[in-house]
């Protein structure tokens, strides 16, 4: 079996491909290799998956989150004939499991344990829609939350190495401008070299104004320039990228109140946003991320990667129940598109594929701005 993988132009293409194999199922499995072979492949896959609809893309998403924890809680729907103590036990160990969270886990069985009560519920089965309902309650940010988006702001977007923040910044910077926003990006992660020229890229992909720092220069002073440019331009949105790691907390402390300190002398009417960014993947070590910087900063909100990727996305229920803070995108892919803003009512329906009215008008209208 030969296969080579050409890249130009920032596309993967797949030049050649033949097998010699003799029969036909061993052709079939070497053509399944091929279909998963190397990232390059992944990257094309990615990019057909771009004309997906909004639903589609998250229900894709979320596969793996949906194996582990609806696939579990169905089993025990339809496995109990009776609403007892061991069926709420077996719930609370999926809840749980699914990385929900206890105080989570304990609000959504609370709530289920009163219905049934009130509502004379008999049939196991039954409970599966309480329990969809619960869990959307539980995580509905409203429409406030996005407020940024409509008023001229500025939002500071910080997280530990590698969970995405740049990829996020470049994906959020593409969404605002789909919107015909004027977005400037702000490279304030002045500590990794490499940071800069990925947020380049990223702004030259979304075709946002990139204020861009030297390596080791002062993140204070990049910020001092990106709000000067921000005002000149008269952006709506400066999405400003941090080295923001928490393993030196009294620094980071530092270096946040440095930024912040110039943005509300030069730009005192700007809303303001701090968006952490956490790698779903990490499950409840994302949640405990969430703590720390919590005590650092004022975060207004989480951006949750890598949500395709993972069984953990119940980490989004666990963030949400235990810090208060509000889930407001999420990441389902590497591509411009696979940001996406969350909906709990969208989340919920996906995670349980649900496919309601409301999410299906979204799709037609999502797929009719990508053609
Ligand atoms: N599958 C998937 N991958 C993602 C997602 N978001 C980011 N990534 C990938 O995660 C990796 C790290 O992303 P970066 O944006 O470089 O992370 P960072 O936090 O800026 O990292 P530093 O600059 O080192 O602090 C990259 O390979 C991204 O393509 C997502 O939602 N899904």
């Amino acid at each position: 079996m030969n296969w080579t993988i050409r890249e130009s132009a920032g596309k993967i293409e797949r030049r050649s491909m033949s097998c010699n194999c003799m029969t036909r199922t061993s052709r079939q499995e070497c053509l399944g290799i091929l279909e998963w072979q190397g990232a390059g492949l992944e990257r094309s896959k990615s990019m057909a998956e771009e004309k997906k609809g909004f639903f589609r893309r998250l229900v894709d998403g979320l596969t793996k989150t949906r194996d582990n924890i609806v696939s579990g809680m169905d089993s025990i729907f339809n496995g109990f004939t009776h609403i007892d103590e061991d069926f709420y036990e077996e719930l609370e160990e999926v809840l749980i499991m699914g990385d929900l969270g206890v105080q989570a886990t304990y609000d959504i069985l609370d709530k289920l344990r009163e219905k049934v009560k009130t509502q004379h519920i008999k049939e196991p089965v039954e409970c599966r829609q309480i329990l969809i309902d619960s869990i959307k309650e539980q995580m509905d940010v409203g429409e406030a939350a996005y407020e940024f988006e409509e008023r001229t702001s500025v939002v500071m977007v910080i997280g530990v190495n590698g969970v995405g923040k740049t990829t996020t910044i470049g994906k959020l910077a593409g969404k605002l401008r789909s919107q015909n926003k004027k977005v400037v990006l702000a490279a304030a992660d002045t500590f990794r070299a490499a940071a800069g020229e990925q947020l380049k890229e990223w702004a030259n992909r979304a075709q946002a104004e990139l204020i861009g720092g030297q390596e080791g220069s002062d993140p204070a002073a990049v910020v001092y320039d990106a709000v000067a440019a921000a005002k000149a331009r008269h952006a709506d949105v400066l999405l400003i990228d941090t080295a923001g790691r928490l393993h030196n907390k009294k620094n980071l402390m530092e270096e946040l109140r440095k930024m912040n300190k110039i943005i509300d002398r030069e730009f005192p009417d700007a809303y303001r946003e701090t968006l952490v960014v956490l790698d779903a993947t990490t499950g409840q070590n994302a949640l405990a991320q969430a703590k720390e910087f919590n005590e650092v900063a004022d975060i207004t909100g989480v951006i949750l990667t890598k949500m395709d990727g993972t069984a953990k996305g119940g980490i989004a229920v666990a963030i949400q129940a235990e810090l208060g803070i509000p889930v407001k995108y999420i990441g389902v892919g590497e591509t411009i598109d696979d940001l996406q803003k969350f909906n709990s009512d969208t989340f919920v329906n996906a995670l349980f594929d649900v496919k309601r009215d409301n999410d299906e008008a979204k799709d037609e209208e999502d797929t009719a701005s990508e053609e």
